[in-house]
């Protein structure tokens, strides 16, 4: 059977890089809310391992709840359609709202993530994201903490997948092409 680890062309960010810029990050957080009380909205399922460090990682209270959405199924293309699959379980008018991601490609996810939410009256509404890859963008959002800005490559680990593949890995590493093009 085929090793994940045989899919892997480079490590593009270690486990240890991870680790370092998820403790920057939570400063990040406290500093803009001193007072904790923030509720994480981890996005179902590629956030899961970053959303549970990065809370970890944090001082102050924070409650998390979680999304599912979905547009990429079981391709490496953003369909550009999104689909809630699970919506929150508690009520975010007038609270302090971060919107935890594994990354922003298209920016479609988070972008109908993000005007969903407002609709809702957050007091606050943030978007935290471990990776950045800038040169995809289709849907004009920004993230407000981004751990790594990467190149345009499909990367899979730390919760990452290619169908479903290496969400363990402990390190985002790119997929070699030959996994996804076919030839
Ligand atoms: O910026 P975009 O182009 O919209 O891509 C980013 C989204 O795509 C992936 O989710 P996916 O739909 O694959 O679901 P998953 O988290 O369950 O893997 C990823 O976890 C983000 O949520
Ligand atoms: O590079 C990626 N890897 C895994 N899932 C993704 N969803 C959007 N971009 C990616
Ligand atoms: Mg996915």
């Amino acid at each position: 059977m085929l090793n994940v680890k045989d899919m892997i062309k480079d490590v593009l960010v270690s486990e240890e890089q991870i680790k370092k810029r998820i403790k920057e990050i939570a400063l990040d957080i406290e500093r803009d809310f001193p007072d904790g009380d923030v509720i994480f909205i981890g996005v179902l399922k590629g956030s899961v391992i970053f959303v549970s460090d990065l809370m970890r990682a944090m001082n102050v209270n924070v409650t998390m709840d979680f999304m599912a959405v979905s547009s990429y199924g079981m391709s490496s293309e953003s369909s550009g359609i999104v689909r809630i699959l699970k919506d929150l379980d508690f009520d975010i008018e007038n609270r302090d709202v971060v919107i935890v991601e594994d990354i922003i490609d298209t920016g479609n996810t988070l972008k109908y993530l993000y005007e969903y939410l407002r609709a809702r009256n957050p007091r606050n509404l943030k978007i935290c994201c471990l990776l950045d890859k800038p040169e995809r963008r289709k849907a004009d959002i920004k993230a407000d903490y981004v751990g790594f800005s990467i190149p345009d490559e499909f990367v899979v680990g730390y919760g990452l997948d290619y169908a479903e593949i290496g969400r363990h890995l402990p390190y985002v590493g790119v997929l070699k092409e030959e996994v996804y093009k076919k030839v």
